[in-house]
């Protein structure tokens, strides 16, 4: 694996999501923080919906950022001339190239497909556009068809073409086979965009790269269509962690910015979601909290500052007599054995009515029952 580019779609797919709506502040603060932290590409949205999201759209364009901007655009001149009135001057064109997408979309006319995207690219190019072609669908398409879209963008202009499982319907196994074939047969570079219908966006996010792309789509949070996208904070550890290749991303500031997109779309992020869960540096288990008392790296496989959390020992229904001997002797408590089995008991009691583990006060008041039980007897 080489250099990986990552050309973030939050504003854009990760926006496709049912029931987000960004506002103009907050796709400008997202666009800002995402090339704060060293973000090599962002798809600012699709300029193609009108006039609002077209404000939008400018105000990033406005903001001179690092990252390069593109804007999303079917394979319409009228899209493209909405994106050059935000500002923009690299153009994403998309075009269908399964069977399923082109009889939906071009009533099965291919040739029809073939000159739109002609006329489009051409189009661009001629205003000195820089230009991405990607393939709709790529992951379904019959391979030579692909192939012959992949020769036209490139031998028409377009400077990348991007490979997409949109329906999150390939493995990591095909992912490999097909963008390998695909990379083989191209001069110009690859991008991988994979969607996370089986839970494989980002396993097949990194066979796409592994297998020659260049560049790739994540989202924050993974948020996108239907159940999203290569989520960008476990693309880049992946790469960073696994393959040993560091994208250049400020990685401690991960978490806050999975909180700003969290609040902006209104999607939380569950508990045990990589990355940015609120689970993934916390410890109840009484192996583990054991483990980590003595080296973290037993039961993490990175230190949490790495991404911007503190690792957290959460006393509850499993924790054992190493952890709760740790929290309280912050407090200057020291148990004996039969008084420390006493209050894990109780502990293990409470997290099962109250269905979750414990507060340090509640520990601290169950050592105090266990006192005056213990003083009366
Ligand atoms: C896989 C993806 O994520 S693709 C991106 C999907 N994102 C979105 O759809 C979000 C933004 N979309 C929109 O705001 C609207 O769909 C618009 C503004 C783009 C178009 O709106 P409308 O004109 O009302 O059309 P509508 O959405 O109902 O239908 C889509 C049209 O685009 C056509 N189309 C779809 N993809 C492409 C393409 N890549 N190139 C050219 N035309 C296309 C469809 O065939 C259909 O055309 P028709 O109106 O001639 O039948
Ligand atoms: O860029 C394209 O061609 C489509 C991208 C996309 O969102 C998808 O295929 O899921």
């Amino acid at each position: 694996m080489n250099k990986v580019l990552i050309n973030d779609t939050t504003l854009r797919d990760g926006e496709q999501a049912a029931g987000v709506a960004f506002n103009l502040q907050e796709k400008v603060a997202i666009a800002k923080f995402l090339d704060t932290i060293g973000v090599h590409e962002i798809e600012v949205g699709i300029p193609a919906m009108g006039e609002s999201e077209m404000r939008a759209i400018a105000a990033i364009s406005d903001l001179g950022l690092s990252a390069k901007l593109l804007g999303w655009n079917r394979a319409v001149v009228s899209d493209i001339q909405a994106s050059m009135a935000c500002g923009l001057t690299r153009m994403h064109i998309s075009i269908p190239v399964s069977g399923i997408q082109i009889a939906a979309k071009f009533h099965g006319q291919w040739r029809v497909t073939l000159q739109q995207l002609k006329d489009s690219i051409s189009f661009a190019v001629d205003q000195g556009l820089w230009v991405a072609v990607g393939g709709e669908d790529s992951s379904r398409a019959d391979e030579n068809f692909l192939f012959d879209v992949a020769h036209y963008a490139q031998e028409w202009g377009a400077s990348r073409f991007r490979f997409c499982d949109t329906v999150g319907v390939l493995d990591p196994f095909s992912t490999y086979t097909k963008v390998n074939r695909l990379v083989a047969a191209l001069i110009i570079p690859v991008e991988i965009h994979t969607h996370n219908d089986f839970g494989l966006a980002t396993a097949n996010a990194l066979a796409g790269i592994k297998a020659g792309a260049s560049s790739v789509n994540t989202t924050v949070n993974g948020l996108g269509e239907r159940a999203g996208n290569a989520a960008l904070e476990e693309v880049v550890m992946a790469l960073k962690r696994i393959h040993g290749i560091d994208v250049g991303i400020e990685t401690p500031r991960l978490l806050e910015l999975s909180r700003l997109v969290a609040a902006a779309s209104g999607c939380s992020v569950p508990p045990w979601k990589a990355i940015v869960g609120e689970n993934t540096f916390a410890h109840e288990s009484g192996i583990h909290a054991h483990g980590v008392l003595q080296n973290p790296t037993t039961y993490e496989p990175f230190a949490p500052e790495e991404v911007g959390w503190e690792r957290r020992l959460v006393v509850g229904k499993h924790s054992g007599r190493h952890l709760l001997s740790n929290v309280l002797q912050q407090y200057g408590i020291i148990l004996n054995t039969e008084e420390t089995q006493s209050v894990l008991d109780a502990v293990r009691q409470q997290s099962i009515q109250k269905k979750r583990s414990l507060t340090t006060q509640e520990v601290l008041h169950l050592v105090y029952e266990q006192r005056v039980s213990h003083a009366i007897r």
